[in-house]
């Protein structure tokens, strides 16, 4: 799968071991930035991320919080991102959301954790059904 990686300073770290461990299973990494711990605006890197839609297929947000950074992401058309802290936000963002992109707060969330929370959130499809509609409900009219 081709996954976008984008963060702050503050995400950083988080983003840079979650690419590598994407990496790692095979998957393509499109990394947006930042590029170290330097302080930098979370939505700088939100905005070029999602931005770049037509270069991935799910999209792995880190900020400090995951706060700041989902709720950015969240303001493109056709981005549905999850702060996830639970394995089953991870696979109910899936189930049910059909979320392309997920987002992590660094100073929150345990690493070998976000692995595992990413891991499900690659692995788990989408239900469909009655959550098709539900879905396409989320954008506003044009
Ligand atoms: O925006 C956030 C909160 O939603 C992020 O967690 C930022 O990473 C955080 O605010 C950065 O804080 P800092 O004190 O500037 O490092």
């Amino acid at each position: 799968m081709k996954i976008g990686f984008g963060s702050d300073h503050a995400g950083y770290d988080l983003k840079e071991r979650l690419k590598a461990w994407a990496q790692a299973q095979g998957h393509e990494a499109v990394d947006f930035g930042t590029d170290g711990h330097a302080s930098v605006d979370y939505p700088d890197f939100a905005h070029r991320a999602a931005e770049g839609m037509d270069k991935w297929e799910r999209l792995v947000l880190v900020c400090g919080s995951g706060i700041g950074i989902s709720i950015a992401a969240n303001r493109h058309r056709g981005v549905r991102c999850a702060l996830v802290t639970s394995p089953e936000h991870a696979s109910l963002a899936r189930m049910h959301n059909d979320a392309n992109a997920i987002a992590f707060g660094q100073r929150l969330t345990d690493p070998l954790q976000a692995e595992y929370y990413l891991k499900i959130f690659l692995e788990t499809p989408f239900e469909g059904g009655r959550h098709e509609n539900r879905v396409k409900k989320i954008e506003p009219e044009a």
